[in-house]
């Protein structure tokens, strides 16, 4: 296939597993019977309909991909179908994305990297690019670069050097801290790669079996054209090893638990198939800024660029392969699966892929609406709109808080949770945040608010790389964009919940955006389209608040400040509406004698604590019966009860919430929006 081919195919992202061979210690003890893998079946039913299975799975599952390369199909094979025509691009100044991801072991490295005798697909990239640059004018620079799981990139060229700073100007990617070394042979090349290797932090590292540490390795291979004194960038092509994913909670060998490192890598997994996902289903925002490593790939993976993703399997029964393969299959297959699936079924769209992290779900009852709705990591992941069709979703939402809220006066410093009810499963999605701000409380890290991106249609030519030399020295007013300083504009929540084995409950990726009515504006393309997405802008005031109330190491609110805050205005938005005295009776001849501070610190759990149909006995068990309408300051301690009648008139949450004005509402939607944008911190 060469570039023009590879235009005409036509999907951004292309999927390929490859099952890894045995390595000579896996191999079985006669050398002249070559161990086979048995546990994966594929099934190469047509050149575009290829499946994988695993004979161990308790279901017959399959996962859709555009090609499986077994274990005896090298890198060479690999190479010369996948990459070689996104090399050709590049000339043409198409960027591109070469990422490997599976399990642990399953081969990631050897594919990227290779070995002296098996080189991998970077290297031979690497190899052809040489071969024909001198030719056609053009030369190439190479980065290498890390990204651990705390988010830090480290340029591994130069590892003494702060960590990479990533920011955009004008639309463009840069990169502070991250050197470019040119290289004219495949031999410069090399050595410099083993030394990118040997500077990864705490080496034994990538490829190892080092149980702990567990990082992304990235090359990037800048191509320039040379135009008589100077030279311009041209492409950019990018090879990413990415972590292994390991199942957050498995325990190291020392028994510790590994799952907060774990968390934190499979986050940025997770994060990078939510980006192939949304490029490949055209989505109107790609998150590209839920983890460091997709901000930094952005330019290499928007616009006309073209992305492989090659899904590396162990050869031997692992859990984790499957749940990797699926969530890619997910990510990046889901027109093609509808395809296949609306042939095989005749009459339905519906998309019916069966996943299996230990639970086996299917994607169809959900997706049966009739619309183009969207499988895969849209399994995990739920949108929730805030158009102006959802926004009573959303009131809803508060209302169901409210109404939790409301019937748990000691909800604070417990696994929160607050239902939402909304067309989308508003009330499952905010209970796992609700379940995971608790936990952060304890274990909160700094992590960088995100920001939409803008989006460019065209590649990226990045002249100020190319004027900066070899070494990048950016505009020091960006220093400090690592943290990502536009934050304050667009949140995306993208919460994974690791410990919840339905694949479907792996993640859901929530897009809020809390404004006044006026300002809530989705794309109605994304309406027409998606099940219920929602992209909305942050109060602008947010970050003074945050600056206000800063509690966090990373300077934002508590989770449990923001529940508070939270809880304390639907407290007083239900005290507001269901005021006291339609509540209370005080019986004729009677007065009550309850001192004003009583009186006024049990105002407030009188109304929040009244159940319907219920009497309740208050200021000590005595009963007491009031008739007046204003909840004076009682006068004489008397047994008050609330009729029953009355309460039972008494507007319910819902409905004293309706008959609040438009801006309370819209406060309240924006108090809560706030807090679900911010509890996965
Ligand atoms: N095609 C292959 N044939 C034989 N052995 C292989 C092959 N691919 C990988 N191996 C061996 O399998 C082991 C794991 O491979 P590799 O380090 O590439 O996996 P990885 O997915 O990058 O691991 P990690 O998740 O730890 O980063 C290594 O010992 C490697 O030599």
């Amino acid at each position: 296939m060469d570039s023009k081919q590879f235009d005409r195919a036509a999907r951004k992202v292309r999927v390929v597993a490859k099952i890894r061979g045995f390595a000579a210690s896996e191999a079985n003890s006669e050398p002249a019977a070559p161990r086979t893998v048995d546990w994966i079946s594929v099934n190469r039913k047509s050149s575009e309909d290829v499946t994988v299975s695993f004979r161990d799975q308790s279901s017959s599952s399959q996962y859709l991909v555009d090609y499986c390369y077994k274990e005896d199909e090298d890198n060479e094979m690999i190479y010369s179908r996948e990459v070689k025509p996104l090399v050709s691009a590049a000339f043409e100044g198409r960027n591109s994305t070469v990422i490997a991801h599976g399990a642990r072991g399953s081969g990631k490295t050897h594919v990227i990297q290779g070995s002296a005798e098996r080189p991998g697909l970077a290297v031979l990239a690497v190899a052809e690019l040489l071969s024909v640059t001198e030719k056609n004018g053009k030369s190439i620079a190479v980065s290498f670069y890390e990204v651990d799981h705390q988010e830090r990139a480290v340029d591994l060229l130069n590892p003494e050097q702060p960590t990479i700073l990533v920011f955009e100007d004008r639309g463009r990617i840069q990169f502070k801290g991250l050197t470019q070394v040119s290289v004219k042979s495949i031999t410069e090349f090399q050595n410099l790669y083993s030394a990118a290797c040997f500077s990864q932090k705490g080496a034994p590292k990538k490829g190892g079996y080092e149980r702990v540490r567990r990082i992304h390795m990235g090359l990037i291979l800048h191509i320039f054209s040379q135009k008589e004194s100077s030279e311009s960038l041209v492409s950019k092509m990018n090879f990413v090893d990415l972590a292994g994913y390991e199942d957050a909670r498995k325990k190291s060998s020392d028994g510790s638990c590994l799952t907060e490192n774990n968390n934190k890598i499979n986050k940025s997994i997770y994060a990078l198939l939510n980006v192939c996902h949304a490029l490949s289903t055209n989505e109107s925002h790609v998150p590209y800024r839920e983890s460091k490593l997709t901000r930094m790939l952005q330019d290499s993976l928007r616009g006309t660029s073209k992305i492989l993703l090659v899904s590396c399997l162990n050869p031997s029964f692992c859990q984790d392969t499957i749940y990797m393969v699926s969530l890619a299959s997910r990510a990046c297959h889901w027109i093609h699966r509808a395809s296949l699936d609306s042939t095989k079924k005749s009459g339905t769209s519906s998309i019916q892929m069966v996943s299996s992290h230990k639970n086996q779900v299917s994607l169809d009852s959900t997706k049966k609406s009739g619309t183009s709705s969207i499988p895969m990591v849209s399994t995990h992941k739920n949108q929730v709109s805030l158009d102006s069709t959802h926004k009573n979703q959303v009131s809803q939402s508060v209302s169901g808080t409210a109404k939790k809220l409301h019937g748990s006066s000691k909800f604070l410093g417990k696994k929160t949770a607050v239902a939402v009810k909304s067309a989308v499963e508003g009330r499952k999605l905010f209970d796992e945040v609700s379940h995971s701000a608790a936990k952060a409380e304890k274990k909160e890290n700094s992590v960088a608010n995100f920001t939409q991106a803008s989006e460019d249609s065209e590649p990226l030519w990045d002249k100020s790389l190319s004027e900066a030399g070899n070494h990048v020295e950016l505009n020091s007013a960006m220093e400090k964009d690592d943290s990502f300083p536009e934050a304050s504009q667009n949140v995306k929540l993208n919460l994974m919940v690791e410990n919840d084995d339905s694949f479907l409950n792996a993640g859901r990726k929530v897009e809020l955006n809390p404004q006044s009515d006026q300002d809530i504006l989705v794309d109605s393309k994304a309406r027409q389209t998606q099940a219920l997405p929602v992209i909305v802008q942050e109060d602008p005031n947010l970050n003074k608040e945050n600056d206000s109330s800063r509690k966090n190491e990373d300077g934002s609110p508590s989770i449990s400040s923001q529940l508070r805050d939270l809880s304390n205005s639907l407290k007083m938005l239900y005290s507001l509406s269901t005021p006291t005295p339609l509540c209370i009776q005080i019986p004729e001849n009677e007065s009550i004698s309850r001192d004003d501070k009583q009186a006024s610190a049990d105002a407030e759990p009188l109304c929040m604590q009244i159940p319907e149909k219920e009497a309740i006995l208050l200021d000590n068990n005595k009963q007491v019966s009031a008739n007046v309408a204003e909840p004076k300051t009682p006068t004489t301690e008397q047994n008050m009860r609330v009729n029953k009648w009355d309460v039972m008139s008494a507007k319910s949450p819902w409905e004293t919430y309706s008959m609040r004005g438009s801006g309370m509402k819209n406060s309240l939607v924006q108090e809560y929006l706030r807090f679900l944008n911010t509890a996965n911190k």
